[in-house]
């Protein structure tokens, strides 16, 4: 995502890459960050340093894993820096670690920044507040390349939650995150999930409702990791003036 991102900004003029961070002993260190992403050489040199990236910033787009996401909270919490958040896998533990950065800086956190996707749970969401749980069964299915490290993705989470919000009801305690075994009939009103992971696919996310006699497939594939970058980069822009908060990408582009 680093390399889409830095090509995001290099598109966007109202947006102007300052910093690049690798973690200490990447490949990446030392060189020019858009070399690195491909684009020819644009005056930024990667570093293992946090504060020498973050340094001069509006914003930081932060694109790697749970423990680097908490660390990078504190930091835009403490320089008063908009921290656009991407990451996925975070655990009840992490997010709550979050929600308290968010007293103190603008945060936009997303599973997924794209306009297709955020538009898709507003729907998912519509879809489930008007189709009875007791005949309608929501399945959330996700496939993702090889590489990817957390299951269900972090867009599976949000559709689930659009569903679980449609249908007033608490998400954890309805889900069923996987299926083995003599598992029993579905349980009414579960909303499940399934992961599928494999090859090169950037991320393809179906909402199933089945109902009795009939299925509603509502489907999102990502075609290009550009729609994510593109994303961030808006709500680095969006966040600009915004009060301290935990904001969505909903907010971000004005969907509800
Ligand atoms: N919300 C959205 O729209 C999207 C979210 N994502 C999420 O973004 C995250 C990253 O995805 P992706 O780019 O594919 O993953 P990668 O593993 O390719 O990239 C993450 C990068 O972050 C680096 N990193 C981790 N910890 C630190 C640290 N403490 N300091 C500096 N660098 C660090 C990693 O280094 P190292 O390899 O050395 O650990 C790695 O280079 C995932 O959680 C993914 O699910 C991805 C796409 C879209
Ligand atoms: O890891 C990925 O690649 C992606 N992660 C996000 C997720 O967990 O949903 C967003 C996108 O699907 C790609």
């Amino acid at each position: 995502m680093g390399q889409a991102l830095i090509g995001a900004i290099a598109n966007d003029p109202a947006a102007r890459l300052s910093g690049a961070l690798e973690r200490e002993g990447a490949d990446a260190i030392l060189r020019d960050a858009g070399e690195v992403a491909g684009l020819g050489a644009n005056g930024v040199t990667v570093t293992a340093d946090p504060d020498e990236a973050f340094d001069g910033a509006d914003a930081i787009l932060d694109f790697t894993a749970p423990a680097a996401t908490r660390a990078f909270a504190d930091m835009a919490a403490q320089k008063g820096i908009a921290h656009i958040i991407g990451t996925t896998g975070m655990s009840a533990d992490d997010e709550a670690h979050v929600h308290l950065a968010a007293e103190r800086t603008v945060i936009v956190k997303s599973g997924n920044m794209s306009m297709g996707v955020i538009l898709l749970s507003v729907l998912v969401e519509r879809a489930a507040a008007a189709l009875e749980a007791s005949d309608w069964d929501i399945e959330v299915l996700e496939m993702h390349h090889k590489h990817k490290v957390d299951a269900p993705s972090g867009t599976a989470l949000l559709l689930g939650q659009a569903a679980a919000t449609g249908r007033d009801i608490d998400l954890d305690q309805n889900s069923v995150r996987m299926r083995d075994g003599h598992t029993g009939p579905r349980a009414a009103g579960a909303i499940g999930f399934a992961t599928l992971r494999g090859g090169s696919v950037v991320g393809d996310h179906s909402v199933i409702m089945a109902g009795p006699g009939e299925r509603l497939v509502l489907s999102h594939h990502a075609e290009d990791r550009g729609i994510f970058a593109r994303g961030a980069v808006k709500a680095a822009i969006w966040s600009r003036g915004q009060a301290p908060g935990l904001y969505s990408m909903r907010d971000v582009l004005g969907v509800s």
